[in-house]
């Protein structure tokens, strides 16, 4: 019998739980109406509904710390209590809060218009990120016309952003001492509940280094023997610009200047899904149609009346990827500028992770309705992605011809290996350092006369990569990403990125594909696809959301409580042992001696 004190206090977390998520959705409808069509009246409309939420929030926030929750027995009401005991940006006052949101959109919006001039014909300056600069930087071979695009698009992004994003870190470490956290970085990391959680981060990344300069230096000599060792020096830091994408955190662009066994067939179907008509939907339906071979959840039809899966004509908005809940369990919807090629292929499914998780976790409190940290949500669709790139299931769905041998042959695997690293292993330390510079940033260890070159130290120093060109303090290249300029929290990709492994690893051995005791079925030929166990299994670990803390939803789903690297170190193994030998042979330098380009201050 719960004493009546506790009973009472449920009462009126129900209510709260009703009165937010009403707050929710009409918070989450007015950000998607700015987010798809950017205009003065959308955004005047999106900072009035924030406004109106946040002055309910603090009104409301007066009366929950009147109750004493700390001392209920109840520990599901003491977590409830203690995350609405949390105000948030709402905190400030309402001049700054509307001040805060006016600087993150107005970012966003230069940062979504952005267009630069081309380079073969400088006339025509219409070219927008997504999808020309995009498909520039996967296609072109021209180091000069690469160059152009790298520093004109940060030219037209990020250098316009500095002087708003100086005053965002003011904003954001103002709200959070508010919120009697010491910066914003404190505030942000708040979501792992692990004090350790930046020294678990750190080893993680010193887990992965050595596999990470194994691949980069092969890289490095892959691209020296195309663009020449005056470009691509033999022991220097890799050139940014070569690498396929315009902010060097994946490779995957350059697997065909690259890859370990040319006469192979390539594992990039990009070519196939042009060549048979692949449309945006037929994308989505093909990423549905695995989730429920899992016997998980169809999209409801109202995703596919609302989401907006191509970019539209006419109006400006928002490209960059992103999934919707709109908090009433019913409305839930992606918004994505869609290219047919492989990369989106998996974006696709990364997408529909997030709204995969929002149905599971649907039945939850508002405050539960989140990640059990923000990697696991980020995690959730990429894990899918692990089986459905593998050349057995590309095959199965009519992307890769029907090559039987393809199977156990080494030099695919090694191929197809080498593939996934391009995009996995690359990704770890840009993950990484982007949030390093960040946390330092909020902690004032980072100010704005050494932003850019603090930001091209920390490249350097865990990429090994240089820009193009010299650069200052006159630009702000960590303001040409989005997260950056939209103020969304990155190190969440960086465990994604480790824990996917883990539970790619876990539904595996539930779905009997992988068995560390048979190396007929290895990690990396493993695909889930129709195994109701392994989809039952996820299933109950999204349905908690994040109701327990992360180790506990972790333990459900893998039956270990941390996050560890040896998911990954297992599944590239073979690529490991591949690269050390080829890099020997050829005599490869590991690792990379400082840049000759300057950072200005
Ligand atoms: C696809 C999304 C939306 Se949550 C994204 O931002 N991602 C997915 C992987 C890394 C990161 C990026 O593009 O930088
Ligand atoms: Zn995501």
């Amino acid at each position: 019998q719960i004493p009546d004190e506790e009973a009472r206090a449920r009462e009126y977390l129900d209510y709260l739980d009703e009165e937010f998520s009403k707050w929710a959705t009409k918070s989450s409808l007015a950000e998607w109406a700015y987010a798809s069509n950017i205009t003065e009246e959308n955004l005047a409309k999106k900072l009035a509904v924030s406004a109106e939420a946040a002055k309910f929030s603090k009104q409301q926030w007066l009366e929950t710390i009147k109750y004493p929750w700390t001392t209920y027995k109840d520990p599901d009401l003491r977590r409830q209590f203690q995350k609405h005991s949390v105000l948030g940006y709402a905190a400030l006052d309402a001049d700054k809060h509307e001040k805060l949101e006016q600087l993150v959109s107005d970012m966003s919006s230069i940062y979504s218009k952005a267009k630069i001039c081309d380079y073969k014909n400088p006339n025509k300056c219409d070219l927008s990120l997504e999808p020309e600069l995009v498909e520039i930087l996967r296609t072109s071979r021209d180091p000069d016309e690469l160059k152009h695009v790298w520093v004109e698009w940060r030219k037209m992004s990020g250098e316009k952003c500095r002087g708003m994003f100086e005053h965002y870190v003011a904003l954001s470490n103002e709200a959070a001492t508010l919120n009697n956290f010491t910066d914003n970085a404190e505030y942000w990391l708040k979501d792992y509940e692990s004090p350790d959680f930046r020294d678990q981060v750190a080893r993680l990344w010193d887990q992965v280094r050595p596999l990470y300069l194994q691949l980069h230096a092969y890289v490095r000599r892959k691209l020296r023997e195309t663009y020449g060792e005056k470009l691509v020096t033999a022991r220097g830091p890799i050139p940014a610009h070569l690498l396929g994408n315009m902010w060097s955190q994946t490779w995957n662009n350059i697997l065909d200047i690259s890859t370990p066994y040319p006469d192979k067939e390539a594992v990039d179907v990009t070519p196939q899904m042009k060549k048979q008509g692949y449309t945006p939907v037929k994308m989505f339906r093909l990423a549905e149609e695995f989730f429920t071979s899992l016997n998980l959840s169809a999209m409801p039809q109202s995703f596919w009346e609302r989401s907006i899966l191509q970019k539209p004509e006419g109006r400006e908005l928002i490209c960059h990827a992103s999934a919707w809940d709109f908090y009433d369990g019913k409305d839930f919807r992606i918004k994505q500028c869609t290219r047919t090629d492989m990369s989106h292929l998996f974006t696709a499914h990364h997408e529909m992770g997030h709204v995969q998780y929002f149905i599971q976790y649907r039945e939850r409190p508002l405050v539960y309705k989140e990640g059990a940290n923000p990697g696991f949500h980020e995690a959730v669709g990429d894990v899918m992605s692990l089986s459905v790139s593998t050349p057995k299931h590309l095959r199965e769905i009519g992307l890769l011809e029907d090559d039987a041998s393809a199977g156990e042959d080494y030099e695919a695997t090694i191929n197809y290996l080498y593939l996934q690293g391009l995009q996995k292993i690359v990704f770890l330390p840009y993950a990484y350092l982007t949030d390093l510079w960040r946390w330092d940033v909020f902690k004032g260890k980072i100010t704005s006369e050494n932003y850019n070159c603090e930001w091209w130290r920390l490249r350097e120093k865990y990429q090994g990569i240089e820009p193009p060109v010299d650069r200052t303090e006159e630009d702000f290249d960590p303001g040409a990403k989005y997260h950056i300029i939209a103020s969304v929290p990155y190190i969440r990709y960086f465990v994604s990125f480790v824990i996917q492994f883990q539970f790619h690893r876990a539904l595996c051995e539930k779905a009997g594909q992988f068995d560390p005791n048979d190396p007929k079925k290895p990690l990396h030929e493993c695909d889930i696809y129709r195994s109701t166990e392994a989809g039952n299994l996820l299933g109950k670990m999204l349905q908690m959301g994040s109701s327990r803390p992360w180790p506990d939803a972790m333990e459900v789903l893998t039956g270990q409580r941390d996050m560890d690297a040896t998911g990954l170190l297992d599944y590239f193994s073979p690529l490991a042992d591949w690269l050390e030998r080829d890099n020997r042979e050829s005599g490869e330098d590991i690792g990379w001696e400082p840049t000759e380009k300057r950072c200005v201050q």
